[in-house]
């Protein structure tokens, strides 16, 4: 496989919960390398969508599949950054990052090698002993976007990682993601129902309908990085993708 090619493919995924008819016959292509933003209005399935791929829930109809196969979280080196994540309480920053090494059951060595690696990355280095109780929100935050690097994700799935934070803090931890993205080429799905977040980090927008939820648009975002949101570039396509959504 070359970059460039697909390494997730959505094929008419359906689910419903009884009665009510959440995912209907969605279609789409991730490539590899993608930064996809999946955005739509507020309960159409956006988390429902993520936990069907990693088969928390069982679908009704359709196939997905990571590099042509149908996909196996063990074997396809999957992360998923849930809208609630935590750390262990329990194990210092350094222990937290290596903890997904770990179960994977992988050498001391190598753990340490990755955890050292990524722990520079989101700046963290000064901090390894310290256990999450002595450590802010953003600090956390990176705690828990380490351990899903260090395992060096070919896929990597986000919830509204940033939902809950304060402005400032989510623009940082924004660009601290792109840089990670950047250096280690890891295929991203990011949810959202931010769209000026969606502009920001994406190179590919998903515009969902409302339930019963269809794909109501595809769109290539291929703004120049760093962003600037006030550019009326970034504010012409933030706008277009809030028409998109507002019609429903
Ligand atoms: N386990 C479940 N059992 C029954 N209904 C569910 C379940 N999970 C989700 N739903 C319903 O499915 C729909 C989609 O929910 P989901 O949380 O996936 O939406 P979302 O787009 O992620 O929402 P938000 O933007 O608020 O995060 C909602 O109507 C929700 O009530």
């Amino acid at each position: 496989m070359t970059p460039g090619d697909n390494i997730v493919e959505v094929r008419n995924l359906t689910k419903s919960f009884g009665d009510l008819l959440v995912l209907n016959d969605i279609s789409f292509d991730v490539k590899r390398g993608d930064f996809l933003c999946i955005v739509g209005p507020t309960g159409c399935g956006k988390t429902t969508f993520l936990n069907s791929l990693t088969k928390l829930y069982d679908i009704d109809r359709g196939e997905m599949l990571v590099n042509g196969e149908s996909i196996n979280l063990k074997k396809h080196n999957v992360a998923y950054i849930f809208q609630e994540y935590s750390t262990m309480q329990w194990l210092d920053v350094e222990q937290n990052i290596g903890f997904g090494l770990k179960i994977k059951k992988r050498p001391k060595e190598e753990i340490q090698e990755k955890v050292d690696k990524v722990i520079k990355l989101v700046g963290l280095e000064k901090y390894r002993h310290y256990y999450p109780n002595q450590l802010s929100v953003s600090m956390l935050q990176r705690v828990v976007i380490a351990r899903a690097f260090a395992t060096e994700p070919a896929l990597l799935l986000m919830d509204e990682p940033y939902g809950h934070l304060d402005l400032q803090l989510k623009y940082k931890l924004e660009d601290e993601l792109i840089n990670l993205w950047e250096k280690t080429g890891t295929t991203v799905i990011f949810i959202t129902h931010n769209i000026e977040e969606a502009v920001y980090l994406s190179n590919r927008i998903i515009v969902l309908t409302n339930k019963p939820t269809t794909i109501k648009r595809e769109m290539l975002n291929g703004l120049p990085r760093p962003r600037d949101i006030a550019s009326p570039d970034f504010i012409a396509l933030r706008d277009q993708v809030t028409e998109l959504i507002k019609w429903w």
